[in-house]
């Protein structure tokens, strides 16, 4: 078994980033400008929102970090999306998930200026991804497809088995996966909470990529020998010796599965880095088509 090392592949992708700032720099030009909001104080979004923001700076972008309130209004928080889409300084911004319970969710994103929707969750950005045209494809399935693609993992003709059907991974990423192109070519299973018998399809999986957030939820006696897996999942769970306080936990017993996988993505070090170096990426692309 050998690892998908997301965390390594994401420092290489930040390292040629950083080198095209760097030209942009000398030649006297402004540099790719990314925007986050947070609203309310969610422990979690807050230790992501900061790890994107140190990424910006690593990569010598300029960042932005808009903090509203968790009792922001639906309408004041659709107004402060208006003000970056209108913001020639801003490339492009995140609004980030979850939002709190009182907010309607699509019309947020919806509000969004497809242009400089970095996470790709637009519906302009999402039909055209699905219809293979030029788009802003989500940051963790095209981090996957980079780990895939650097790896040299074959896919064509294989079997992928995605597990969950998010709109933020598991469906874009059963679309990707399908795509006549590498890495993609698939035959795509998607498997979700109403699916029967689930182990029936992992088992004939040559690939499995689970988005579900079940710790431990993939095990040995699921996969064939040799399949590749990709794990998602992203689950905190409370550990006393972390220094934290909690660890990360991905969906797969990575006991039960380490002798008969090929390759597997680590959780933590995996998809989660690999996520943040595209949404650089995304930004990057989103300011050449801006200038
Ligand atoms: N608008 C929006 N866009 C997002 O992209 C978005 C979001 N909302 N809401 C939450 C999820 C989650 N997400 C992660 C990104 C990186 C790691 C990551 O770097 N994980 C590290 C571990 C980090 C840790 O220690 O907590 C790893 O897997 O190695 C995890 C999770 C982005 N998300």
């Amino acid at each position: 078994m050998q690892f998908l090392d997301g965390l390594k592949l994401s420092k290489e992708i930040k390292e040629e980033i950083k080198q095209e700032v760097d030209l942009l720099i000398e030649q006297g030009k402004k540099t790719p400008h990314l925007a986050a909001i947070l609203v309310g104080q969610n422990g979690a979004s807050q230790t992501y929102v900061s790890s994107k923001i140190k990424d910006c700076e690593q990569v010598g972008f300029q960042s932005t970090l808009v903090e509203l309130d968790e009792t922001i209004s639906q309408k004041e928080l659709i107004a402060e999306i208006q003000k970056l889409n209108e913001n020639d300084e801003i490339d492009g911004f995140i609004v980030q998930l979850p939002l709190p319970k009182h907010i309607d969710q699509e019309e947020v994103i919806n509000a969004i200026d497809p242009k400089k929707d970095v996470d790709g969750f637009h519906p302009a950005n999402f039909g055209k991804m699905a219809l293979d045209m030029e788009a802003f494809i989500p940051a963790t399935p095209f981090g996957i497809l980079q780990l895939l693609s650097r790896y040299q993992i074959p896919t064509k003709g294989k079997h992928v088995v995605v597990i969950g059907r998010s709109r933020i991974v598991g469906k874009p990423m059963s679309i990707l996966m399908g795509r006549k192109d590498y890495p993609g070519d698939c035959t795509v299973t998607l498997v979700h909470s109403s699916s029967e018998n689930i182990e029936n399809f992992t088992k004939q999986a040559d690939i499995v990529i689970t988005a579900l957030g079940v710790p431990n939820f993939l095990k040995g006696e699921m996969i064939k020998d040799e399949v590749v897996i990709v794990d998602v999942g992203i689950t905190r769970v409370e550990d006393a010796t972390a220094t934290k306080g909690y660890r990360i936990a991905g969906d797969v017993d990575f006991d039960s599965v380490r002798d008969k996988a090929s390759w597997i993505t680590p959780v933590p070090g995996g998809v989660g880095p690999m996520t943040r170096a595209m949404l650089l990426q995304n930004t990057l692309l989103a300011y050449k088509r801006n200038s």
